[in-house]
């Protein structure tokens, strides 16, 4: 595995690669001929949020399969790209909210006592102590804008301030702020009751510019406001503006339009604090960050564990150990499935039974849709992150339904049809013994074969003397057969399956499928065999 580490990480977090033996790890410093041309051959990237991870930079990286973003924005990655290509984005929320809670509150007080500039005044010798008095948070209404992992620290710390706090944060429940003494408002309101007004949204088309002259005019004078969040949730120009005017009393900015900070409307303001984009970079942050990354990254390239992904659902380790079998089994069934359907395909409809579809489903999903499109020579890109996103740029209609609770407790079964202009197609799966994939049906026939190795699925004629010539033409084509399934419709299926159809489902010893090509050529020729399909089942 190749690790492209782009930005300086904690030496706990190369420590967690370097245990992997074989692994080659990348740090910045060893980036000669640029980010793109390092990525050609790299398994995963790590970011923090300089290294912009666009379109362009992944076109450079065919076998990424992973970016991990060292902190919680992921504004820096173009996650729409990466879910195209079929990258796993992760980063590490919750574990620099401390930090950021931390550093906020500091400029508040900072902001609230003026302590940058009674500092400076200090350091070139003057003592100044008419124009430093300020004023206490106590009291004061705090307004603050999302109310996730960081708004809730920071709420947490200014309660202990006596301050009233106010938030607007359209996802949070009602109960989880009153819990940490936050009044739920309109956002208008938190503009026009805030004497300090805090930031702790990701950066989004909603959120984008939310500070901006018309927010400004409504909100309270003198209103300080602070940003730990992202530089794009301000129109800078705009709260520039407001503070030479008077109208906004301060502010304290870690981040900007632009970083690093080269030009801006803020330098000389004697009421604006500036800080280099540092609010989750202590010690402490960046060594849970590191290892909790590293870890998450590892874990995915060695295991296939999902967590803490920004383009797919997150599952923890034991979730994760509970699925996998159905997430291969999914994988096998589509395959078993591909170039099933007489026509074009249209519509793709998935069902759960049983246990798991009581769990996340979303891996199960995207790799029975990379096993149907999978084909023989390999062609397809769709793989379990970005199977989906394919499945509707095709246009290709998915529809899921679940059953948790099925009488006469059949475990857990997954059943997939595809549905084209021309007709349909349909089998069903489980997993017996712990992790072995198995076929219950197809085509409304039921059968119990493993989804395993090479297979020849062969519909015939329920005749007698069909199933002996299937054996003895294998066998003078020196096949060798491993396991024989049979089933055959009863009366009692539904009309597309008439009275008189049986499938065999063979398991052959072949080292490769083109090598049962004569085999399958012998079996079409005969007379009561309507249809033969030859499905090599691979691991996604
Ligand atoms: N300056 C720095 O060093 C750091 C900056 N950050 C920034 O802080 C942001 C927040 O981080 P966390 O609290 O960890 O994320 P989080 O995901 O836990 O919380 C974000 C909250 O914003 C809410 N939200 C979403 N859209 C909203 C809207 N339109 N209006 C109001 N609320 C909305 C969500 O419901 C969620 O509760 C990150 O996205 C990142 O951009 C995070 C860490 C370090
Ligand atoms: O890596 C950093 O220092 C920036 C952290 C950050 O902005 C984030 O976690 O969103």
């Amino acid at each position: 595995m190749k690790i492209v580490l782009a930005e300086k990480v904690s030496p706990a977090t190369l420590a967690v690669f370097q245990q992997e033996p074989g692994w080659q790890i990348v740090t910045p410093d060893q980036i000669k001929n640029g980010l793109a041309a390092e990525l050609s051959d790299a398994d995963a990237l790590v970011v923090r949020s300089a290294v912009q991870a666009d379109a362009k930079l992944l076109e450079s990286a065919p076998k990424l399969r992973v970016i991990g973003r060292a902190g919680v924005g992921v504004d820096n990655i173009d996650t729409d790209a990466a879910t195209h290509r079929g990258i796993v984005v992760m980063n590490t929320p919750g574990a620099n909210a401390v930090a950021v809670a931390e550093l906020t509150l500091g400029l508040m007080i900072s902001l609230a006592r003026a302590i940058p500039r009674a500092n400076s005044t200090m350091h070139a010798g003057k003592w100044d102590k008419k124009s430093l008095q300020g004023q206490e948070l106590r009291g004061k209404t705090l307004g603050i804008v999302g109310l996730g992992r960081i708004g809730l620290e920071v709420a947490r710390r200014a309660a202990s301030f006596g301050m009233n706090i106010i938030g607007y944060d359209p996802f949070v429940a009602p109960v989880i702020a009153r819990e940490n003494n936050v009044t739920l408002v309109p956002i208008d309101d938190i503009f026009k009751a805030s004497d300090y007004l805090t930031l702790h949204v990701g950066l989004t088309t909603q959120t984008e510019g939310l500070i901006n002259s018309t927010s400004i005019k409504i909100m309270k004078k003198g209103i300080r406001i602070i940003n730990c969040a992202r530089g794009e949730l301000i129109v800078e120009q705009a709260l520039a503006d407001a503070i030479k005017s008077g109208h906004v009393g301060g502010a304290a900015l870690d981040v900007f339009h632009q970083e690093p900070l080269k030009e801006s409307p803020f330098y000389n303001l004697d009421n604006v604090i500036l800080s280099p984009h540092i609010a989750g970079a202590t010690d402490e942050a960046q060594e849970a960050i590191g290892i909790q990354l590293a870890m998450q990254v590892r874990d995915y390239l060695k295991l296939g564990v999902v967590q803490n992904a920004v383009n797919l659902p997150s599952l923890s380790h034991e979730e994760y150990k509970e699925i996998a079998p159905y997430i291969e089994m999914a994988d096998r069934l589509g395959q078993f499935l591909a170039h099933a359907t007489p026509g074009n395909l249209e519509n793709i409809q998935i069902s759960y039974t049983g246990r798991i579809a009581a769990g996340k489903t979303d891996l199960i999903r995207n790799a029975a849709i990379a096993g149907i499109f999978s084909s023989a020579d390999g062609g397809s890109t769709a793989n379990r992150i970005n199977a989906a996103a394919i499945a509707a740029e095709r246009g290709i209609r998915i529809q899921e339904d679940k059953k948790e609770f099925t009488p006469g407790g059949a475990g857990s079964v997954l059943k997939i049809v595809l549905h084209s202009s021309d007709g349909d197609a349909s089998a069903s799966a489980t997993v017996l013994h712990g992790n072995s994939p198995r076929l219950l049906s197809y085509d409304g026939i039921d059968i119990e074969a493993p989804l395993h190795g090479t297979l020849v699925a062969i519909r015939n004629h329920d005749v007698p003397g069909v199933v002996g010539r299937i054996g003895t033409i294998l066998g003078e084509q020196s096949v060798n057969i491993a396991n024989f399934a049979l089933g055959r419709a009863h009366s009692n299926h539904s009309q597309r399956v008439p009275h008189g159809q049986a499938l065999a489902v063979v398991q052959i010893d072949v080292p490769k499928a083109s090598s049962a090509t004569a085999a399958v050529d012998a079996l079409r020729r005969v007379e009561a065999i309507a249809s033969v399909r030859l499905i090599e089942l691979g691991k996604l």
